[in-house]
């Protein structure tokens, strides 16, 4: 065994250990009925067409605001149709993207039992809890879990891209209830989602052996107002857009963003909480950021128009 092997083994969760039984069993039922998890929803083809906004007008003064409503437009139009797009020229530097990569890499390197201590306290969490009845219900992936204000100085580089993300994800939350509300709206966003309740999830997906038949995340929808993501460029995120799993294309000047749960009940269902998750790859590992803006527990989220369907 080479010594990149056995340090592999010492970051990586022991997914194949704690789920030997729920594996071999899937391999039983796999080679009696053929199935993989592909078979669950067809699989179009990598999606050239999910939306993809430049953001540029938003951010230059000389623009005429015509410009900038028309950016507006988009990104409220991409949110009911889709709940998916990715923005280009979001203000967000690579060298912001490439340093906060850098130390997410450092942050997974670190030996599994380190991670681990990290645990109780609710930031690590790996695989799926014991909960699973079947392999379809595990994720083959692990994530630190940090509310902004928790990032310290000395993960300086995590700590920027928070701060940069949070703006941008402020930003656009305002653009989406002014759209909807038919006028400026208030300091809404700024008051209830707060540093101390809005969240990184920094996400890693080792290579996985039995790819075809376990997700990297399971099929889930995000519970915020809504989700940027910065992933890197091995792929494997989907969407569901009109009962079929999507792909979406890696861009690697792109972010995205998704609809949350809360932003689907404040807009009385207009903007869309999509499905997504993640399939594993078989070789490749692969990382991805999420930022989620979350207000506090306090805050009351009402319907803007009524009759409310929530
Ligand atoms: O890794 C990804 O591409 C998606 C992550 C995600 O959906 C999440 O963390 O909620
Ligand atoms: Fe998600």
């Amino acid at each position: 065994m080479d010594t990149s092997y056995n340090q592999n083994l010492a970051r990586d969760p022991p997914f194949h250990e704690t789920y030997k039984t729920l594996i071999s069993n899937s391999m039983d039922e796999e080679s009696r009925l053929k199935i993989t998890l592909k078979n669950d929803l067809v699989i179009v083809e990598e999606c050239e067409l999910l939306p993809l906004i430049d953001l540029s007008p938003l951010f230059l003064d000389d623009i005429d605001e015509l410009q900038k409503e028309g950016c507006k437009e988009e990104i409220a139009r991409a949110a009911h149709e889709w709940g998916f797009f990715q923005v280009v020229n979001h203000g967000i530097s690579r060298d912001i993207l490439e340093n906060m990569r850098e130390e997410q890499v450092k942050v997974f390197k670190q030996p599994f039992e380190t991670k681990l201590l990290n645990f109780s306290a609710g930031s690590y969490r790996w695989g799926t809890p014991n909960s699973a009845t079947s392999i379809r219900q595990l994720s083959w992936s692990e994530a630190f879990h940090i509310p902004s204000s928790a990032l310290s100085p000395s993960s300086s580089s995590l700590q920027q891209f928070a701060t940069e993300v949070a703006s941008l994800a402020q930003e656009l939350a305002e653009i989406l209830a002014e759209k909807i509300m038919g006028h400026k709206s208030s300091t809404y966003f700024q008051e209830n989602c707060l540093p101390s309740t809005c969240y990184l999830r920094l996400n890693r997906y080792p290579p996985c052996p039995i790819a075809s038949q376990i997700f990297g995340l399971m099929p889930h929808t995000d519970s915020d107002f809504l989700t940027i993501l910065h992933q890197d460029q091995v792929g494997g995120l989907q969407l569901e857009k009109d009962g079929k799993w999507v792909a979406v294309k890696p861009n690697p000047e792109a972010l995205i963003i998704n609809i949350g749960d809360l932003f689907q009940a404040w807009s009385n269902g207009y903007y869309k909480s999509v499905q997504h998750c993640v399939v594993t790859n078989p070789t490749k590992e692969r990382f991805s950021a999420a930022y989620f803006l979350c207000p506090s527990c306090e805050t009351v989220i009402e319907s803007c128009s009524k009759p409310s369907i929530y």
